[in-house]
């Protein structure tokens, strides 16, 4: 199977926990899966099996925090410099939820040091995921909101669960913040100008049958079939030659991600400034208050 072939050899099942854990099929010998326990810390699992599998796993509903982010980064790199791993799935551990996204705790109180750091390792983490050589399929198997959304988004193939109730988008105007122009980018990249424009300054989530109507999501499936069909096509990509799918991946992203490392700098004093006002505090806060009332 081509699954089978990006993963080259025999080995145990399961390796790691945290909050991600990352699932591969086959390695060389137990030197090499020896080699992988790198994997193994507070936030990463890795599981080997099939298919190389990234699950979020921060309870209770994966938001996107500092540390989670740092491990996410970190985690994609070693895949990345990992010559037998081909392709990732990136899933959520929890059914039902795939991503929260960012933390909003991160964004709420702290100091324009931290707010700094937070969103360059939110930038690292985009860089990374939109710009990967490896074949990236999200198996979105729950809800899904801006900066989960913006994770889905920077895979190649979108396969989601087939309930209404699971919503997928970029929702930041809803909290009284703004989805930055990479954010912006990697959505009219996917959707297309219009349906992003509406989408952003409503803030709008889209329950997956209206995603997969807007092209958000690419495929729905049943709950259970998710990981399968993310399995599945993952041998249809990787039976494509790399150096041609890889460089064709290049020429689509490189100018969005091109735009994000020039601006880098700028973009995180931009978000410093901008989280840091009063008024921005305060729309937070009253969205935290109104998440934990809604119980
Ligand atoms: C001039 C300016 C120009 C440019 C701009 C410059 C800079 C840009 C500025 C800002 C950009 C920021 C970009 C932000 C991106 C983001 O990702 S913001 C996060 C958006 N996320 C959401 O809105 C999701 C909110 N959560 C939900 O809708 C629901 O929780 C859920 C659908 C995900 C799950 O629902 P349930 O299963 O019912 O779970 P609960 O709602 O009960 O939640 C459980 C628990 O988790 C807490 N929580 C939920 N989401 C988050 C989160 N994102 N961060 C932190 N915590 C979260 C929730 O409060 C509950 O907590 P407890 O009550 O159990 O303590």
């Amino acid at each position: 199977m081509a699954a089978q072939a990006v993963l080259r050899s025999s080995a145990p099942a399961r390796l790691l926990s945290g909050s991600f854990y990352i699932r591969k099929g086959v390695l060389a010998s137990w030197q090499h899966y020896q080699s992988r326990r790198p994997f193994s810390n507070e936030k990463v699992l890795v599981e080997l099996d099939e298919s190389t599998v990234m699950k979020m796993k921060n309870p209770p509903v994966n938001s996107l925090s500092l540390d989670v982010l740092t491990e996410f980064s970190i985690s994609l790199e070693k895949l990345e410099i990992d010559r037998g791993c081909r392709g990732v799935i990136l899933t959520s551990a929890f059914p039902k939820i795939f991503s929260a996204g960012l933390d909003i705790t991160e964004m709420c109180g702290k100091s324009a040091e931290h707010y700094a750091a937070f969103w360059r390792a939110v930038q690292e983490m985009w860089l990374k995921l939109y710009g990967s050589n490896m074949v990236t399929i999200a198996a979105i198997n729950g809800s899904s909101p801006a900066g989960g959304c913006l994770m889905a988004m920077c895979c190649d193939y979108r396969i989601m669960a087939d309930n209404p109730k699971f919503a997928i988008g970029l929702n930041e105007t809803q909290l009284g913040i703004v989805a930055p122009f990479w954010f912006k980018e990697t959505m009219v990249n996917t959707v297309g100008n219009r349906v992003t424009e509406q989408s952003l300054q409503l803030g709008q989530m889209y329950p997956a049958p209206d995603a997969l109507k807007i092209g958000l999501v690419d495929k729905l499936v049943t709950e259970e079939k998710v990981q399968s069909t993310a399995v599945a096509a993952m041998s249809q990509w990787l039976a494509v030659p790399d150096h041609a799918r890889q460089i064709t991946k290049s020429i689509m992203r490189k100018p969005t991600i091109d735009n994000l490392v020039k601006h880098r700098e700028a973009d995180i004093n931009n978000f410093v400034s901008f989280i840091t006002k009063d008024s921005i505090q305060k729309s937070l806060q009253v969205y935290m208050d109104r998440l934990k009332q809604k119980k």
